[in-house]
C-alpha cells in the first residue's frame, strides 16, 4: 500500500495530546498501520523492538516517552526511572541519549506539576527541529548532486544508499534521502541503487517503499552487489545516514556500511554521510569507543514476509548459531564529506 503524498511526518501527537502516533515499520510495506504510544513502557518497547527506528526517529520517540513518564510520575524518581528505561533501549544511536538529556535538562528545575507539559513541548520542538534539519540537509545535498550530475548531464545520476535513512528514520525528509527527494523534485534525473540491508532489510522494505512512494527510480540490489556496481562505473556517489559520528569523524552506521566505503574508496567513488548535529557526538573520541548493538541472532536466522496468499509469515532459514552486530564503523579517512544542515563539510 502506498501512502498518499511523498515524504511525511513519521510521528505526531495523538488528538488528546497525551501520546504519539507512529508507523509500525515492522509491517511496511505490506501494511500501513499507525499505532499510538501512550506510556513510557510502550515507547521503550517500540524503540527496542524496532516498531520505529532510525537515529533521529528514536530520539524523538524517546523524548515523547519521557514526557509520558512524567505525566504518570513527575517526581524526581519518576524522571530518573523514565530516563533510565528509555536510554537503555538501544545503545548506538547518540540521538536517543541526546534527546533524553535535552528533555531532562528542560524540566529538571521545574516544579513536578509543570514537568509533563514542558517535556511534551520540548519533544515537539525536537521533532519540529529534526524535520527542519533534514530539509536543510536536503538543500545542501541538492547543490552537491547538481554538481555531480553536471559531470554527466546526459544520463541519470546514480546514487547507492544503504539501510533506510529516509523520512521513516527521521521526523521528515530523511538524511541520506533528503538530497535525493529534492533533486528528483528539482527535475534532476536520478536513480538509486537500494541495498536490501540484511538482516532487517530496511532497504528492501523501507527505502524502496519510500522511493516508490515518491516516484524516484530505484533498483533493489543484494548487499554484496555494490562493489561490482562501483567497479563497473554504475555508481556516481554513495550517500548513507549515520547513528553516531565521533569527534574524529568516524561514522557508525548500519552493518555493511564500512564495506561500501571500502569499495567506494577502491573505485574512486565519493562516499557521503548525511547527518544533523544531533547525530554528532564530540564526547566520544573515535569509532572504537562506540557501543555496537548486538541484536537477536533470530534476526539473521528468520525471514518474515507475505506468503502466496498474502499472509505475513515468519520462517526459520537455519538452526545454526548466528551473530548479529547491528552497526559498524567507517573510519573518517574513507568519508569524502559530511552533508549537514550547515553545509557539505570535509570534516565535522
Ligand atoms: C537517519 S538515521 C538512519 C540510520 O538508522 C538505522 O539503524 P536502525 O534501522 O537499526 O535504527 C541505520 O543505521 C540508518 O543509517
Amino acid at each position: 500500500m502506498i501512502l498518499e503524498g511523498a515524504h511525511r511526518r513519521s510521528i505526531a501527537r495523538t488528538a488528546d495530546g497525551a501520546g504519539v502516533a507512529i508507523l509500525d515499520q515492522r509491517l511496511l510495506p505490506w501494511e500501513v498501520k499507525w499505532v499510538e504510544l501512550r506510556d513510557a513502557a510502550t515507547a521503550a518497547a517500540a524503540i527496542r523492538e524496532m516498531w520505529t527506528r532510525g537515529a533521529p526517529m528514536i530520539g524523538a520517540t524517546a523524548a515523547y516517552g519521557l514526557a509520558m513518564a512524567l505525566a504518570d510520575d513527575p517526581s524526581d524518581a519518576g524522571l530518573a526511572a523514565g530516563y533510565d528505561l528509555l536510554v537503555a533501549t538501544r545503545p548506538t544511536a547518540i540521538n536517543l541519549r541526546w534527546a533524553l538529556d535535552s528533555v531532562r535538562a528542560h524540566v529538571a528545575d521545574l516544579a513536578p506539576a509543570e514537568r509533563a507539559a514542558a517535556a511534551f513541548a520540548r519533544a515537539d520542538a525536537i521533532a519540529d527541529e529534526d524535520a527542519a534539519l533534514c530539509r536543510a540537509i536536503g538543500e545542501h545535498g541538492l547543490a552537491l548532486l547538481r554538481t555531480l550530475h553536471a559531470r554527466n548531464p546526459h544520463r541519470p545520476l546514480n546514487i547507492l544508499t544503504h539501510c533506510n535513512a529516509g523520512w521513516l528514520a527521521t521526523v521528515d525528509y530523511g538524511t541520506a534521502t533528503a538530497p535525493i527527494y529534492l533533486a528528483h523534485d528539482a527535475g534532476i534525473p536520478i536513480h538509486v541503487w537500494v541495498d536490501e540491508t540484511r538482516p532487517r532489510n530496511q532497504g528492501a522494505l523501507l527505502t524502496a517503499f519510500e522511493l516508490a512512494n515518491h516516484g524516484v527510480p530505484h533498483t533493489l540490489v543484494a548487499d554484496n552487489a555494490g562493489g561490482l556496481l562501483m567497479m563497473e562505473g554504475q555508481v556516481d556517489a554513495v550517500i548513507v545516514g549515520t547513528d553516531r559520528v565521533t569527534a574524529n569523524g568516524d561514522v557508525c552506521n548500519k552493518i555493511g556500511t564500512y564495506l561500501k566505503a571500502l569499495a567506494a574508496h577502491d573505485n574512486g567513488v565519493p562516499f557521503y554521510v548525511a547527518l544533523p548535529y544531533t547525530t554528532f557526538d564530540p564526547a566520544t573520541a573515535t569509532g572504537a569507543d562506540i557501543p555496537i548493538e548486538e541484536r537477536s541472532a533470530d534476526e539473521v536466522k528468520w525471514l518474515t514476509g507475505p506468503d502466496a496468499e498474502g499472509m505475513i509469515r515468519t520462517v526459520r532459514v537455519t538452526g545454526s548459531p548466528a551473530a548479529n552486530p547491528a552497526f559498524d564503523v567507517t573510519p573518517a579517512r574513507l568519508v569524502t564529506a559530511y552533508i549537514t544542515e550547515r553545509g557539505v563539510l570535509d570534516k565535522v
